[in-house]
């Protein structure tokens, strides 16, 4: 028997040129167990990753400020400290850097997210200032959310809720908003990108990147092999 996943997307599930890798579709559709696909997207882009993959949308997003499972959503990040601190950020000249009338942020409804191209050194000066928000960088962008809330507290509750020990799941990340995941997971894989918090948090760095190495788990753990 498969054991329940926590399967972060991007730099996990991703090629290194930021696209979902084929053998997703090949490995989740059919996978004995649940599959909770824990991101820091937007609510919509994991809910429409579980329609595609013919699955129940099991999901934690925005790192933690929302899960659904069971069909039900529970929002747990309060997004006012961080709304406030980047309209602090804009006055102040920065800029979010995604464009127009972009879709990074267009249904996020507990945290900011910013490009890795913005101003860091201005937003993490202002989020220390407003001292109730923490940036999370995950190599894709910087999270400005709530410290309350975190995929591993996102993960605890799905795993109430499916009646399930969250020891029970592996989980597989590249990134620092990974690493409460890997607390709660009982065994946690890091691709071999990934950044330096979620490398020292994994019970196991893989010798491959990207979907190579979560590729390499999924298919030793169908098998019954130990990855
Ligand atoms: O949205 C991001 O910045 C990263 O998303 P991820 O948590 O799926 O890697
Ligand atoms: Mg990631």
């Amino acid at each position: 028997m498969v054991p329940p996943l926590a399967l972060d997307i991007d730099g996990t599930l991703t090629t290194p040129d930021g696209r979902l890798d084929a053998r997703v579709f090949e490995l989740l559709p059919d996978w004995e167990a649940p599959v909770v696909l824990a991101t820091g997207k937007a609510f919509p882009y994991p809910v429409a990753l579980a329609g595609f993959l013919g699955r129940d949308a099991t999901v934690i997003a925005e790192n933690g400020g929302v899960v659904h499972v069971d069909d039900e959503t529970t929002i747990l990040g309060d997004p006012a400290s961080a709304r406030a601190v980047v309209e602090t950020f804009l006055e102040r000249g920065g800029d979010l850097g995604w464009g127009g009338d972009e879709t990074v942020n267009r249904w996020r409804e507990t945290e900011v997210a910013v490009s890795v191209d913005a101003d860091e050194a201005l937003l993490r000066e202002i989020a220390a200032a407003a001292g109730d928000v923490e940036v999370v960088d995950t190599g894709y962008a910087f999270h400005v959310k709530s410290p309350d809330v975190s995929k591993g507290e996102g993960l605890a509750r799905v795993a109430e809720a499916l009646d399930l020990d969250p020891d029970e799941f592996v989980a597989v990340g590249d990134s620092e908003n990974d690493v409460s995941t890997f607390e709660v997971a009982g065994d946690s894989y890091a691709v071999a990108n990934a950044d330096e918090a979620a490398t020292a948090a994994a019970d196991v760095v893989l010798e491959t990147g990207y979907m190579d190495g979560t590729a390499a788990v999924l298919e030793a753990l169908r098998a019954g092999r130990e990855p």
